[in-house]
């Protein structure tokens, strides 16, 4: 990877540290609807989602179980198609940017195959999309150093910790270099202080590379110490009841979250919530 694939926006006048026109949305919904049919009748999954997400932006879905935050995701990630509105991905389809692999997705589990090394693992979408062999060398060696695991290429899933797992995971989705990376709950399963050493990793693992994230949890903290943006959703129907701009700065130690922002922030997010399970 060049530095420019690790860092798109560098030369761009609205990336990140610009100072011209507004970034390009990488994600935007405008009134997206999703209806699910089902034996028990429809069940109403998205409803007016309005969301525009600029490149570079750490963007997180709070919300509680069943607001439709995985069903988001993937309609971003094309595996769900909406019954209304529009969504688009780099300013495609979303089925046309899954075809152009525009995005990673990192899932809760860290679903590696256990009869494949590490490298074997983060080297399978290279081998789908067929990359030369140097290639796929270079780019597995690339992926692991960013995830902070140079050394574990020739281990099995079973010989790492769960977070080291899950680290590798995020190296898999990273391996092929798409500017968008979907994490649904990455870190759920996963201890506190694990928690809070991947969330720190993470966040320079972004302002390294600056990609765009979409990232769902339950956690108000890692949703307020990860996030440039906030979205608290509120269930049936899944909706959007409040959308934060984080003021907190892009450089974030973990003692941030004793901060009078941070706190404020996370008591916005709460109160949030709450409306959003009175109104049901
Ligand atoms: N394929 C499907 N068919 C029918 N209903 C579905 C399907 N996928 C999701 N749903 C329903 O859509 C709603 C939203 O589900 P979704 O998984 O997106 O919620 P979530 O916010 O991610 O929940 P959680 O936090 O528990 O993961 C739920 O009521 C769920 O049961």
């Amino acid at each position: 990877m060049t530095d420019t694939d690790l860092h798109p926006w560098k030369n761009t006048p609205g990336g990140p540290e610009g100072r011209g026109a507004a970034p390009p949305s990488v994600v935007r919904a405008d009134g997206l609807n999703l209806t699910f049919q089902t034996n028990d009748g429809p069940v109403h999954a998205l409803k007016e989602v309005d969301l525009s997400v600029a490149k570079g932006e750490f963007v997180s879905f709070i919300g509680p179980s069943g607001c439709g935050k995985t069903t988001f995701l993937r309609c971003v990630a094309g595996l769900e198609t909406p019954t209304g509105g529009t969504l688009t991905v780099n300013d495609m389809s979303p089925d046309e940017a899954r075809r152009a692999r525009a995005y990673g997705y990192v899932f809760q589990a860290a679903g590696l195959y256990p009869w494949r090394t590490i490298g074997g693992n983060i080297r399978l979408p290279l081998e789908i999309m067929g990359f030369p062999a140097a290639e796929k060398k270079r780019r597995v060696a690339e992926t692991l150093k960013l995830v902070d695991l140079d050394g574990f290429e020739k281990k099995f899933p079973w010989q790492l910790s769960g977070g080291m797992q899950q680290r590798a995971s995020i190296a898999r989705a990273l391996s092929f270099d798409a500017d968008l990376l979907l994490m649904d709950e990455p870190f759920g399963a996963l201890d506190e202080i694990v928690r809070d050493r991947l969330n720190e990793e993470l966040l320079a693992l972004w302002d390294r590379t600056g990609k765009t994230m979409l990232f769902v949890t339950h956690s108000i903290p890692e949703a307020v110490y990860l996030s440039t943006k906030i979205v608290v959703m509120s269930p049936r129907p899944g909706r959007i009841s409040d959308v934060i701009d984080s003021p907190l700065p892009r450089e974030r130690p973990l003692d941030i979250r004793d901060s009078r922002e941070f706190i404020e922030i996370a008591h916005r997010v709460r109160e949030g919530l709450r409306a959003g399970m009175d109104a049901v």
